[in-house]
């Protein structure tokens, strides 16, 4: 882990030496910087420093120094570094994961909705597993009759759940108020915000009083583009929610109960939380469960040998009666192989800190490479290789309590981890006992190898064709009256 180095009391970690100003940016590919990182990981060790535009950034790649820091002293390290662009300009610091976390009540009271919707409590209780199986039969009934696009199957399941949860708005009625579409162009404008390296207003905050008509200032004309989009979001399910009250005919929902508890006497501040929290909501799922149902169909694509049969449709209470092991073994592997979000999301030391020895100054932005953490081979033989059966057996406690840093550390861990996990396991169960997903024939007969590339911060197979066919026949009127 020292790599040879003994820590030496009151120094700056080492890392690759960088230009003045701009320290190591330049050394920092645009794309799949977590490769990068864990390259240097190599040279420099475990933990090491590198600067952003003369920001000290440390980054963590193994298990032990990202628990270490991000968990044992979580209350150090439970802040976000200030987003210019997609936090204040474009307004998503009204959200949860740009939130501050010291002294911040928001903060905390935006963790108790998620908790509150989505913790570890509700995410086994029948209503909800209810409204994911449902939701799932209609990604099932996709995959069926457009398997070519399973990618937009994906992601339009993921907005239906969390409309259906949040404002029980019907997925089944053909999205009349065009919800899932400014969900999606909000959600666009948050990726694009985030990017990092993208905005010379992240790493020159000062530049964001420039106006936009002055040259420089297009930056200030997307913002406002993307401000717009991320308003309807706030507000357009809300009063969806509060007219169908009105008419008397509102299905059971999230804000239902939250409007019902208030009675009437919601102030402007709680209508804006929630809002936010709604918001929240889909910044943090509207990609990331996408992306882990794709990777799952390229590794069975590129794997044709992971087979699994089970009598009838997998239900989460065949997993709650330990029938289906193997299935939230695959779900941990998928985590693994492709992390959806391979960085994690930054931390900032709030105060002074000493690791190892070395100084961590107030500050710092501390990035945990969750990629690197999980491609570690000391805890992953292979890690390359997707392969289920190494959470399985005696010798897999370790792969099992690091597979978890797909999800982060500390306070800031991601609130939607339950969530994900059922719904990336009922996907999963269900299509491997439907259909068969292999590589893709073209018209001449000739088969085309899937590559696996990746794009984005939140990671995503790019697109790539292959074979989703039933099993057998049957299935469509099984799932119809399934649904029923
Ligand atoms: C494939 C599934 C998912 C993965 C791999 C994932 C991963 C992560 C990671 C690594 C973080 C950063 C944690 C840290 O700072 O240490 C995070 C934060 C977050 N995630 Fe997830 N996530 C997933 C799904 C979801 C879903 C479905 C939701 C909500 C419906 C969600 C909501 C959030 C939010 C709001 C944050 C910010 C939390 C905060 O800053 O306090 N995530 N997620």
């Amino acid at each position: 882990i020292y790599h040879g180095r003994q820590p030496r009391k009151g120094v700056g970690l080492p890392g690759p030496p960088g230009v003045p100003i701009i320290g190591n940016v330049l050394q920092i590919p645009k794309d799949r910087q977590w490769l990068k990182w864990a390259e240097w990981k190599e040279k420099y060790g475990d933990v090491y420093r590198i600067s952003i535009f003369g920001t000290p950034t440390i980054i963590l790649s193994s298990f032990q120094a990202a628990t270490d820091l991000l968990e044992t002293r979580g209350n150090i390290y439970s802040d976000r570094p200030t987003a210019t662009m997609a936090g204040e300009l474009v307004g998503w610091s009204r959200g949860l994961g740009y939130a501050q976390a010291s002294n911040n009540p928001r903060f905390r009271e935006l963790r108790r909705l998620f908790h509150q919707l989505m913790g570890p409590r509700a995410c086994a209780d029948d209503n909800l597993l209810n409204i994911q199986e449902r939701e799932n039969k209609s990604l099932l009934r996709k995959l069926l009759t457009d398997p070519e696009n399973f990618d937009a199957h994906a992601r339009e399941c993921t907005s239906s759940l969390i409309l259906a949860l949040t404002y029980g708005y019907p997925s089944n009625t053909g999205d009349p108020l065009g919800l899932i579409k400014i969900t999606e162009d909000a959600m666009h404008g948050f990726a694009v915000a985030s990017e990092p390296g993208k905005w010379w207003v992240d790493s020159v905050p000062a530049l964001k009083y420039i106006p936009s008509w002055f040259p420089g200032g297009s930056f200030q004309r997307a913002a406002q583009a993307m401000r717009a989009d991320l308003n309807k979001l706030f507000e357009i399910p809300y009063q969806f929610v509060k007219k169908e009250i009105t008419a008397g005919r509102p299905n059971p929902s999230f804000l239902l109960d939250h409007l019902e508890e208030k009675n009437g006497h919601e102030t402007a501040e709680e209508e804006e939380l929630v809002q936010a929290f709604g918001a929240a909501l889909y910044s943090g799922g509207a990609e990331t469960t996408p992306s882990a149902l794709t990777s799952f169909i390229l590794a069975m694509a590129l794997n044709p040998q992971i087979r699994f049969y089970h009598p009838g449709l997998p239900t989460f209470k065949d997993r709650d009666e330990g029938k289906l092991l193997y299935v939230s073994a695959l779900v941990k592997e998928v985590w693994r192989w492709n992390p959806s979000v391979p960085l994690g999301l930054p931390h900032v030391a709030s105060e002074d800190d000493e690791y190892r020895g070395y100084t961590i100054e107030k500050g710092s932005v501390v990035w945990a490479n969750v990629w690197a953490i999980l491609h570690d081979p000391a805890v992953f033989s292979s890690p390359h290789k997707f392969q289920p059966d190494r959470y399985l057996g005696a010798a897999s406690e370790q792969a099992n309590s690091v597979v978890a840093s797909a999800f982060g550390f500390g306070r800031r861990i991601c609130p939607g981890m339950h969530i994900a996990s059922n719904s990336v396991f009922i996907a999963i169960a269900t299509i491997l006992t439907l259909f068969r997903i292999e590589k893709y024939v073209d018209g001449e007969g000739r088969v085309v190898e899937p590559v696996e590339e990746y794009d984005g911060f939140i990671s995503h197979p790019r697109a790539f064709k292959c074979r989703i066919e039933p099993r057998f026949e049957g299935i469509e009127s099984l799932l119809t009256s399934e649904f029923e």
